[in-house]
């Protein structure tokens, strides 16, 4: 007997909530569309009317609190997360929460607490997709098996072609950007980050006014290990994200990007995605799959409300080494205590 699948309702059907939309309605298994929601509510209706039988519900409060929908997909802005995910954890529901969990550490707290106390078990998974890329996880196994040897220094690359018009404030590319390289160091180093320097050479003239474009963040890892990560979120390029692991016997680097190369009229090259649709598709694809899968199994099985906290705070850390360019300690709760059952 097949079980009936899991449905599940998206708020928030902008650029990623439309792309997350889709792939529930059309290539996700053991999970359907069955509502959207969005502060627009025209969005909210034209996106419904691709797909037979989704409803479009003209308030995400509701959508949250419908009995016909048993989780819930949040793609919108991260200032309207906190609300949403407490509604979810008011209403008992699975939910994907995309990345960032809340705007500020407290907030994110409050959230890994609530879950604790008033769901009593995990419920919230957080969008860091990377993790789901297959890429990132064949060199977090290369790592795990120990084949070389203890990692050392991690070097990540983060380009954006151009930035949202909304991001007009350097610490923008922080909180959002950079939030996705704090995420993968905290996993594949599997330790805290314990401080934070943000570098800013003078600025591209192609970012917009104000905007320190580009930055390099330094992290010291509890446990010794070193992390750097360039963000530019205006490289006019496209859509990079490269990641090298430096361990004691060797190296691996991942997000090349070199699956072929093609040689015509006296040039040779590859394509570089215009974005993140492109290049983590099939993370995307993964991370909803699995989510699917575990919500069915009645477990969160990816990154969790602390790995949103964890990420927060070490962000604010970051945006308060910006002005100074000097290293800041990030202050994180105690895991254990917090956590504790
Ligand atoms: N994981 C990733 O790689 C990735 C990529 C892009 C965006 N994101 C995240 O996805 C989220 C959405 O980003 P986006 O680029 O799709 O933004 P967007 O601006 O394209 O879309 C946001 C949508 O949410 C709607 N909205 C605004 N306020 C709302 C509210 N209070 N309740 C419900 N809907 C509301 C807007 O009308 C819009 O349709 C953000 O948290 C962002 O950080 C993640
Ligand atoms: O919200 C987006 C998203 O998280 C992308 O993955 C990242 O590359 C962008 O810099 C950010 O603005």
């Amino acid at each position: 007997m097949t079980e009936r699948p899991l449905r599940v309702g998206v708020i928030g059907v902008g650029t990623m909530g439309t792309d997350h939309a889709d792939r529930l309605a059309t290539r996700i298994s053991g999970a359907e569309l069955v509502a959207v929601a969005d502060a627009d509510s025209a969005r909210a209706a034209e996106v419904a009317a691709r797909y037979p039988g989704v409803r479009a519900i003209a308030n995400p409060l509701d959508l949250i609190a419908d009995d016909a929908v048993e989780a819930v997909l949040i793609a919108s802005p991260g200032f309207a997360h906190e609300e949403q995910v407490l509604a979810c954890l008011a209403h008992g529901k699975y939910t994907l929460c995309e990345k960032p969990l809340t705007m500020d550490s407290a907030s994110a707290l409050r959230l890994v607490e609530v879950e604790r106390d008033k769901a009593g078990r995990p419920l919230v998974q957080v969008g860091f997709m990377r993790r789901f890329d297959p890429e990132y996880a064949e060199l977090r196994r290369l790592l795990d098996d120990g084949e070389l040897g203890r990692l050392l220094l991690v070097h990540n690359i983060h380009r954006n072609k151009t930035s949202p018009a909304w991001f007009r404030d350097s610490a923008a590319i922080v909180n959002d950007s950079l939030v996705h390289e704090v995420d993968v160091c905290r996993w594949l180093f599997g330790a805290e980050i314990e401080t934070v320097t943000l570098l800013t050479p003078t600025p591209s003239g192609r970012a917009p006014e104000g905007l320190r474009d580009p930055q390099v963040a330094i992290f010291q890892m509890a446990g010794g290990g070193v992390a750097t990560t360039e963000v530019f979120v205006n490289s006019q390029v496209g859509y990079e994200v490269r990641c090298e692991a430096v361990a004691e016997l060797g190296s691996a680097t991942i997000g090349l990007g070199q699956e072929m190369l093609v040689r015509r009229d006296n040039a040779y090259g590859g394509r570089i995605p215009d974005d993140y649709r492109e290049r983590f598709a099939r993370a995307y694809d993964i991370e909803v799959q699995e989510w699917a899968r575990a919500c069915r199994r009645g477990v969160v099985a990816g990154p969790t409300t602390w790995d949103g906290y964890a990420a927060s705070a070490v962000c604010e850390a970051g945006v308060a080494s910006l002005g100074t360019g000097q290293p800041v300690r990030v202050e994180l709760a105690d895991r254990a205590e917090i956590l504790r059952p």
